[in-house]
């Protein structure tokens, strides 16, 4: 394991032309790396090598005056013309790395670009001192679709610990809304990103030192939030806590309904389906939560300050909403919100699997909920297969491998629905028997799930103080409650309204419903509640 041989904490790549008009190309370096950048790479794309040494010169005075190293881009003959402290970034096509440690002798700085686990085994004995691993995001075609070559957080995850300790930067897409969500999820218990390089992030703006602080601040925070987890609490699959007494487990769900009913109410933002907004918004109104119902990525940051928690519903999406689930997603991680997954329909259609993926890789999800059909899509598995947004009979063989497994890969919980409910964080699992046949004959009743369990998770996180090793406030034995609160609300809710005679069928139910729901106390939900550990 080759030892650090630079701080990569914020890692700037230059590009003069993005510096804002009117401001001077020095001035916005010398400002980032006063806003706290530590290390820069100078990158001339289309320039004759007078230029690009007459720019890297004057670029490596004011690094030096920060006492921060500067890398070339590229250009072996450039980094050799400058000062023995001048390192080199290459890429996969230019020269390998083992020829370019031999001309570069043992000192200069050297990293390699790195797209896949293979790339990153051969890096980790080719010479180099780090690798820049991405890219994690890229940007959006016109017509919604990601680029094929981006790899999101979650792969760059498995690149990271292929590189066996070799130091990683993140790079591509990333800024002072993605920079957290990307650290967290490119990490796994054993390996970590140690810094991340940013361009327009703080090239392109006109306070630049702000910009660079910012950034700062969060791989600061990213960093001490890891030094201060066990080994041990590191291994630890996400919010894996330690009540296995599923009584408690219960009363504590209790408590959060009557916490909920007795406080103000949170925001609960649900980006969902036309099919199913109504009764969604609803539902949350009988929990005692507030809905609002907004796909707006111009609004994301706003309400972002105000929710309590959120759901991703992909039932109707189309590309405007899937830009504002992104914003959305991304807001409520940096405020530590909880974030509800529903990816309806999942196994559909490549479009919805893509977006589906595109929102794991930018938002943490704190609960991933869905039907057997969707969570064998999002597994990988071929058992249950979906021809539309209803889970049918979905039979699995294995539904608690399926929930824990998930739950542990993606770090978050994980209700699978259906006759039998399982609620998974991936060291325990809950199988809930509550729930009314009439449930699977409206639409939307799935969503309308997903909503209640973001209530509550809402009120476990309002109760919480800030975890360091994930992106929620709630323990995770709250936040288990909490999911439990919401889940047992709408399937008791839905047995109380099927026993009222004036339900007759569908229609009648869903008023009875919505009634049963709004009526719903802590005593009738601990009387009722039919969990047992699986
Ligand atoms: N046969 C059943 N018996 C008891 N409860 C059921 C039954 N079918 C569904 N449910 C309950 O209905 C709720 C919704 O789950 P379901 O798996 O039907 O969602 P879905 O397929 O995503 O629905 P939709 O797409 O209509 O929103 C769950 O809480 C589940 O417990
Ligand atoms: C019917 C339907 N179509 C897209 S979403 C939805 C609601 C059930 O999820």
């Amino acid at each position: 394991m080759a030892p650090p041989r630079a701080d990569y904490s914020v890692y700037l790549v230059t590009a003069r032309s993005q510096v804002p008009a009117g401001v001077d190309y020095l001035d916005a370096l010398r400002a980032a790396l006063k806003g706290g950048v530590t290390l820069v790479q100078i990158r001339e794309k289309d320039v004759e090598t007078d230029e690009f040494l007459d720019i890297a010169r004057k670029s490596l005075e004011v690094c030096d005056e920060f006492k921060v190293p500067m890398l070339i881009n590229d250009n072996l003959s450039v980094a050799l013309a400058l000062a023995p402290h001048v390192g080199l970034h290459i890429g996969q096509s230019d020269l390998p790395v083992s020829q370019a440690r031999a001309l570069l002798g043992p000192d200069r700085l050297l990293g390699i670009s790195v797209h896949s686990v293979e790339q990153a085994r051969d890096a980790r004995t080719s010479g180099a001192d780090y690798a820049g691993v991405g890219p994690i995001y890229g940007t959006q075609s016109k017509a919604g679709i990601v680029d094929d070559d981006v790899l999101g957080a979650r792969q760059a995850a498995q690149i990271i610990e292929a590189l066996d300790g070799l130091p990683a930067v993140l790079i591509g897409g990333l800024n002072q809304q993605t920079a957290a969500r990307a650290l967290f999820g490119a990490s796994s218990p054993t390996a970590a990103p140690a810094g991340i390089a940013v361009i327009s992030a703080i090239m392109a703006r006109k306070d630049t030192e702000v910009a660079a602080s910012e950034l700062a601040e969060q791989v600061a925070a990213f960093k001490a939030s890891r030094a201060e987890q066990s080994a041990e609490q590191l291994r630890a699959a996400f919010g894996a806590g330690s009540s296995t007494d599923v009584k408690a487990l219960v009363e504590r769900s209790a408590l959060l309904l009557s916490s909920l009913r007795n406080g103000s109410p949170p925001l609960i933002q649900t980006l969902t389906s036309h099919v199913s907004s109504t009764l969604s918004a609803n539902v949350t109104l009988a929990l005692g939560g507030s809905p609002i119902m907004s796909a707006q990525e111009a609004e994301a940051d706003d309400l972002g300050k105000v929710t309590g928690a959120v759901v991703l519903n992909i039932g109707t999406i189309g590309a405007e909403s899937r830009r504002g689930m992104k914003a959305v997603g991304s807001a409520a991680n940096r405020g530590r919100k909880p974030v509800v997954l529903d990816p309806v329909g999942v196994g559909a259609s490549a479009f919805r699997k893509a977006a589906v993926n595109e929102i794991m890789d930018h938002t943490q999800i704190t609960l991933l909920k869905g039907n057997a059909a969707e969570l064998s899509a999002i597994a990988g598995l071929s058992e249950v297969t979906s021809r539309g947004v209803d889970s049918g009979a979905g039979s699995l063989s294995d539904p608690i491998g399926l929930v824990s497994s998930l739950a542990r890969r993606e770090r978050c919980l994980v209700l699978l629905s259906g006759k039998t409910d399982y609620l998974s964080d991936g060291a325990r699992t809950l199988a809930c028997e509550n729930g009314h046949a009439l449930l699977g004959a409206i639409t939307g009743s799935g969503c309308a799930l997903g909503v209640a369990i973001a209530t509550g998770l809402a009120a476990a996180n309002s109760a919480g103080e800030a975890q360091k090793s994930t992106m929620v406030k709630a323990q995770p034995d709250d936040l288990i409650a909490g999911a439990l609160m919401g889940l047992l609300c709408m399937t008791i809710a839905s047995e109380l309204a099927a026993a009222r005679p004036e339900v007759r069928g569908p229609g009648t139910f869903i008023a009875a419903l919505l009634d049963a729901l709004a009526a719903m106390d802590a005593e009738t939900l601990v009387q009722h509640a039919k969990v047992r550990l699986v």
